[in-house]
């Protein structure tokens, strides 16, 4: 527990190295590599018996340092989900552009102002880091976790942050959640051979 405290200090350190141009470019590169994937997740699902339904993405809204995907809210292919804590509770609820949105209780971090809830198909998750074993650090408050161990639905994970915060190794306890992928501008990976492409 304090290694991973001192290693999200480090990285908070080192994210302010790049220079905002540095991220905007490999931001756009991380769309567009995270666009692919859904739209062959979407393919997958048009073949399959469940066309009817609308895939849903879990998206998030972004705090510092992390890829802004917001982009890609407006699809007619998938239906989105932002993250919305209340307490200890962390939940999915619909977001379209416009829709109304409140201070989280932290104060820091924009949320739907709904409450309908969704559970994706597929989450796409921000990381302060992530390791080459598909394990994520986050900021410490254990939301992810908590909300994935509580559901049943196979849910399809995907890692998302910028090529710097990806790690050979980190340290990781047992209620840690693992990638199925990690999307970053440099690279792509798959940690579930039956989920590959
Ligand atoms: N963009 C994004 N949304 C997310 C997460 C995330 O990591 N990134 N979360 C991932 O779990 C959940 C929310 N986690 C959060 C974690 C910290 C703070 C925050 O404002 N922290 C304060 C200190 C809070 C305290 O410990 O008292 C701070 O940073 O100053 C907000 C939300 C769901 N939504
Ligand atoms: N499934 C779970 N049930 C109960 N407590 C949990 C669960 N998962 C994590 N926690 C608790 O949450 C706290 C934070 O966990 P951790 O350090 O892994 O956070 P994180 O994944 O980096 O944060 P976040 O998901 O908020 O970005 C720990 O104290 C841990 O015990």
């Amino acid at each position: 527990m304090e290694l991973k405290n001192s290693i999200r200090k480090k990285i908070l350190l080192d994210r302010k190295k790049f220079s905002e141009v540095e991220h905007f470019n490999s931001n756009d590169i991380i769309i567009k590599n995270v666009s692919d994937f859904l739209y062959s997740k979407v393919k997958e699902k048009d073949n399959s018996l469940e066309k009817k339904f609308k895939l849903v993405v879990g998206l998030y809204w972004p705090m510092a340092g992390e890829p802004d995907l917001l982009k890609l809210v407006v699809d007619p292919r998938w239906s989105v989900g932002i993250p919305k804590i209340k307490g200890e509770r962390m939940d999915f609820v619909k977001y379209e552009v416009g829709s109304q949105l409140e201070m989280n209780m932290f104060g820091k971090l924009k949320q739907p102002s709904n409450n309908i809830k969704l559970i994706p198909d597929i989450a796409i998750l921000p990381g302060m880091a992530f390791s080459l074993f598909g394990h994520r650090l986050g900021f410490g408050l254990g939301y992810y976790d908590k909300y994935f161990s509580k559901i049943d639905k196979k849910i399809t994970k995907i890692g998302v942050c910028f090529y710097e915060n990806l790690y050979e190794y980190l340290p990781h306890e047992p209620h840690d959640i693992k990638m199925d992928y990690i999307i970053t501008d440099k690279s792509i990976i798959s940690f579930n051979s039956e989920l590959a492409l």
